[in-house]
């Protein structure tokens, strides 16, 4: 699905005025009506007393209709206009006289001087504060507002956007921001809601279809691509019977040193996992009898140095090499990756240590293969790219650093971004069971695997990423979150891949 940005989602909505020759009023009608019915589908007429927060814009509009069906529903509903400004907008004026068409208990106006209502734990909090009109910090009484929505313990349910998160930055250290339980949008995604520093003010998040013109939609330029099951079925290609293993490519991956051998063999097993047809490994000897009892269905080979990498094997006929995961950082590892870049002209995947010796020593960099694919977490990140002031600016340096050097970024977290020059692809599979040694490991194997099945790069990374994640996803749902070990994300790769063409049960 596409992330689209505010101006282009509020363009979009004008336009589909037109074009389906509808009012603003009748679009927030639709758009506030599938919130209200959402709602009605969970509460199901429970008496639960229901605190209505609206703005005086149209976010604030889609509040008032909100409440509207409630009240008709019989819900316990009490409105408050948060009157930060004077200048309500015509959407949300119609809507107050419809407002009050349904109720004598009208909505109670809250401003500079007046005592915040009290919320109780169990009060149920819907947020139409602030849409994607915010356009500076929420501060002032307004912000006291949102911190006593905030400490109340309610359940809070944010419309569209949690009020105070901006669409394009990171709020202030001081400005105020719902930390909503749920947050129920407009259309598309918004970048925001993934971000390290800002997802987590969204809280579980739901995507409304309000019906925006569909041709439209199609023809804007997406500012990020989220990756769901859809969009990786779509990338998956499937195995044909009159292949045999050669069809499948033959991966090299090239890891570990003395005490961290046990990385490589979970990169193969993922590698094998995920569809590989040869797998081999170039270790230091020490971990020749570990990995060849380990995963007997890889080969090895050894490097002549027993406990580090020294060399690359330039005789080793490999369509893919992966390089890094346990290596270490010492010189005579360097030689080796300066050896597989010299003479390798196909992408690589560089993972951990590799990323490291790159980020102490940047001539390699000009030396890696086009479309080869980098897989840092944050950490090996900033050595790489340097030090960011918050996560817009880091995407757009990574953004800079992929166009520079032509190669692919894995930013790694619980939204994985892979980057391709200006393309940016959001993941959304995977949970913090995953924060688990080695788990990163495992996810070098797959995206190998996949380049090695002949995956346009940019394809195997993004897929490779999501099934990762899916599978973690399966692991966790069979052992619990504390349980997962990386090695189970690599077990369930398989179904993962099953997972991707089944069709869900709120699907049908
Ligand atoms: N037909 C449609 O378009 C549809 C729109 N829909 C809904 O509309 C929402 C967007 O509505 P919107 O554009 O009216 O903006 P909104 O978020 O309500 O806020 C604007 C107000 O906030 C003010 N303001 C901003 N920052 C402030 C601050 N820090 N502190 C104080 N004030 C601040 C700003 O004031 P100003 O800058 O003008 O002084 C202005 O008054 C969207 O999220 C969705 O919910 C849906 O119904 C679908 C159909
Ligand atoms: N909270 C989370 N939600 C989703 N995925 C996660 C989460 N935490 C970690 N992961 C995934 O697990 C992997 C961790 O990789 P990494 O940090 O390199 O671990 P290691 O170095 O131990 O192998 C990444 O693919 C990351 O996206
Ligand atoms: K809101």
């Amino acid at each position: 699905m596409k992330i689209l940005t505010a101006e282009q989602l509020s363009e979009a909505d004008k336009e589909t005025m037109k074009i389906q020759d509808i009012t603003s009023e009748e679009l927030m009608e639709r758009a506030a009506t599938l919130v209200f019915k959402e709602i009605h589908k969970r509460l199901n007429g429970a008496p639960i007393p229901i605190k209505i927060f609206c703005g005086i814009g149209n976010n604030g509009g889609d509040g008032l209709v909100i409440a509207r069906h409630l009240i008709q529903h019989d819900y316990q509903v009490k409105v408050y206009v948060v009157n930060y400004s004077d200048k309500r907008s015509d959407d949300f004026l119609a809507n107050y006289e419809k407002l009050k068409e349904v109720t004598n208990n009208w909505p109670e106006l809250i401003k500079e001087d007046t005592r915040f209502p009290e919320i109780g734990t169990g009060d149920f909090v819907i947020d139409a504060i602030f849409g994607i009109g915010l356009n500076r910090p929420v501060k002032g009484w307004t912000g006291d507002l949102v911190e006593h929505i905030n400490d109340s313990g309610a359940f809070t349910l944010a419309i569209d956007m949690p009020s105070g998160l901006f669409t394009d930055q990171v709020p202030g250290e001081e400005a105020a921001v719902i930390e909503a339980d749920y947050t129920l949008s407009f259309q598309n995604p918004k970048l925001v809601f993934y971000l390290p520093q800002t997802m987590d003010y969204s809280g579980e998040l739901q995507i409304l279809d309000i019906g925006l013109d569909k041709e439209l939609l199609k023809s804007l330029d997406a500012q990020a691509f989220l990756i769901d099951k859809e969009e990786a079925a779509g990338m998956y290609h499937h195995r044909r019977s009159n292949t045999h293993k050669g069809d499948y490519g033959n991966v090299l991956i090239m890891g570990g040193s003395f005490g961290k051998i046990g990385s490589v063999l979970l990169t193969a097993t993922a590698a094998l996992r995920s569809g590989s047809g040869l797998c081999s490994l170039y270790i230091p000897g020490c971990g020749y009898n570990i990995v060849q009892t380990g995963l007997p269905e890889a080969m090895v080979l050894t490097d002549e140095d027993d406990k580090m990498l020294s060399a690359y094997p330039n005789n080793f006929d490999a369509n893919v090499v992966c390089f890094g995961m346990g290596v270490g950082t010492e010189e005579k590892t360097k030689n080796a990756l300066k050896e597989l870049l010299e003479n390798f002209s196909d992408p690589v995947v560089i993972d951990a240590d590799g990323l490291n010796i790159l980020s102490k020593d940047k001539e390699l960099l000009d030396l890696l293969p086009e479309n080869s694919i980098l897989t840092p977490h944050p950490g090996e990140l900033k050595r790489l790219i340097g030090e960011w002031e918050d996560d817009f600016e880091k995407l757009e340096m990574a953004k800079d650093f992929s166009e520079k050097y032509k190669v692919i970024l894995v930013i790694k977290g619980a939204h994985t971004f892979t980057i391709n020059g200006k393309s940016m692809y959001v993941n959304n599979s995977g949970n913090p069971g995953m924060s688990t040694a080695g788990s990163g490991d495992v996810l070098s194997g797959v995206i190998t695997s996949f380049l090695g099945q002949g995956y346009e790069p940019v394809e195997a990374a993004v897929l490779g990423v999501f099934l990762h994640g899916l599978s973690g996803d399966i692991a966790a749902s069979e052992f619990g979150l504390e349980s997962l070990l990386a090695g189970d994300i690599a077990k369930n790769i398989g179904r993962a891949v099953k997972k991707l063409f089944e069709r869900d049960a709120v699907e049908e």
